[in-house]
């Protein structure tokens, strides 16, 4: 098995005996800083801050006895992981620790090896714990939200290929995907921002094209639809304006049922799920303290979504990234019941609770009945990295799929990919939702049509037997 490094770590989860040896050396040189990280294997091993290297490896000897899982570096204080990459590779020809060949690992998500951009791990232990954090904020940032999708090291055709063996085009796979679907009830779960609407600079402006709308009109005639945001979630249902649909804000805290036919005389009585009600004093007191903390970054704006609050980066000269994300940080600090993800260009702040899109996902599954059934098929589409909860509660049910919105190879636990939300405007070929969508309404469509055809044949059939019937007597 290979562990290489050009300019990244590669930590291979087959060999810990390799991996002890080279994160023994790499936190030799940076011992006295190594404050930031904990290093786990598979849950078996913690090595936390200023572990000694001897300590480490006899650690991680250890961690060899028990387990040979993967291998993960987080920042365990701010909980995000640092931005890395997922690489498979089993070229037993390379067997070097490190190696000086050109070539990049190949980034495949899903895979079995995680890389380290080995200067972002000496940029972030080199400073102390709080400065590091913010720098690792900033990074994953940029790393998960790329400014322009050819600023990102481009990929090697052989890369992109595998990457795309393991997470094919869900327009591609659409026959594979009815076919195992045959017999199940279809659920779609869709997120609004970067999947039903453009990524666009002002927040306030992400609107739905009216032929979007009408897709998902169409597909919640045909199949229980929810949209999950991280949104507050009268806004998310101002841009749809779809009633009959579910929908889940504030990443899945405030979830609320369709009102279409008088369902709900009021809007508290659909309210379905709102299980971090008790934060809402907290969320606008740290909203206001955010307010008048980033008012001096020019372009920052801060965005109240009910039970969670988003601090938007987009508009932010990336040079002040760290200034904005550092602001954030001084008003969270005095909040302990609070903790911060991120998305595209933006850091969520959210109660501590253990709820997110997976558990809002489960959560409408039993609403709808499907709690423990066989028989259900649910869809999730999604482009941020809140929306990988979800594809990872499909993934660990064995039910339905994930499809990742994205242009370029991320990290996933989706199962399939798709480019954007719409057909681009130069009307150059993409994979879209709205293709995907409107030919998953064209197939049920078509499969309904079919069973009322065979079971009218079948009537007809009947009455003529009967009658022959009728007349032998
Ligand atoms: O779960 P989602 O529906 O995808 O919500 C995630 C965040 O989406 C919005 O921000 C993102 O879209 C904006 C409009 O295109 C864009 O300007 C921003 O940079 C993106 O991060 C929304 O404004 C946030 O509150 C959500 O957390």
């Amino acid at each position: 098995m290979l562990i290489r490094c050009r300019g990244a770590y590669v930590l291979n989860p087959q060999d810990t005996g390799r991996v002890a040896k080279l994160t023994a050396s790499l936190f030799s040189n940076l011992e006295s800083q190594s404050s930031l990280f904990l290093l786990c294997i598979h849950r078996h091993l913690c090595i936390s801050e200023n572990t000694s290297s001897s300590k480490m490896v006899s650690l991680v000897d250890e961690g060899d006895k028990t387990t040979k899982q993967n291998v993960v570096i987080t920042d365990a204080k701010s909980g995000i992981n640092m931005a890395i990459t997922v690489a498979v590779t089993n070229n037993p020809s390379t067997t070097a620790l490190f190696t000086t060949a050109a070539q990049k690992p190949p980034v495949v998500p899903g895979g079995s090896y995680i890389t380290i951009s080995r200067k972002k791990l000496l940029q972030n232990l080199e400073i102390n714990g709080t400065a590091a954090r913010i720098n690792a904020w900033v990074d994953s940032m940029k790393a998960s939200s790329p400014t322009h999708v050819k600023s990102t090291p481009s990929l090697s055709s052989q890369d992109e290929t595998s990457w795309m063996l393991q997470h094919p085009s869900a327009l591609e796979m659409f026959e594979q995907i009815t076919s195992a679907s045959k017999g199940k009830q279809i659920v779609m779960f869709l997120d609004y921002d970067g999947t039903l609407s453009p990524i666009v600079d002002d927040p306030d402006r992400a609107f739905m094209s009216d032929s979007m709308r009408a897709t998902v009109r169409k597909l919640a005639r045909y199949f229980p639809t929810a949209i999950v945001s991280g949104r507050c979630r009268d806004k998310v249902y101002s841009f749809v304006r779809l009633a009959e649909l579910y929908y889940a804000g504030s990443h899945g805290m405030d979830i609320k049922g369709p009102s279409k036919g008088a369902q709900y005389k009021n809007d508290a009585e659909g309210v379905l799920c709102q299980p971090a009600s008790e934060f809402v004093p907290m969320i606008d007191e740290v909203y206001q303290a955010l307010l008048e903390k980033t008012k001096s970054t020019p372009g920052a704006k801060v965005e109240h979504n009910k039970f969670c609050i988003s601090v938007h980066f987009r508009l932010v000269d990336e040079k002040r990234w760290s200034e904005l994300a550092q602001q954030v940080r001084s008003v969270l600090k005095e909040y302990p019941k609070l903790r911060l993800t991120q998305g595209r260009k933006v850091l969520e702040i959210r109660p501590t609770i253990k709820w997110d899109k997976g558990k809002a996902l489960e959560f409408l599954l039993e609403s709808l009945g499907y709690a423990n059934c066989t028989d259900v098929f649910p869809v999730y589409i999604g482009d941020d990295r809140t929306d990988e909860d979800a594809f990872k509660v499909l993934r660990e049910r064995g039910q339905g799929f994930g499809i990742l919105v994205s242009k370029i190879p991320k990290e996933t636990n989706a199962s399939y990919y798709l480019q954007e939300p719409s057909e681009a405007r130069n009307f150059s070929h993409t994979f879209s939702v709205m293709d995907f969508l409107q030919r998953l309404v064209r197939w049920k469509r078509l499969s309904l049509r079919r069973q009322i055809r065979v079971q009218r044949q079948l009537e007809e059939l009947k009455v003529s037997t009967i009658e022959k019937c009728l007349t032998v007597e």
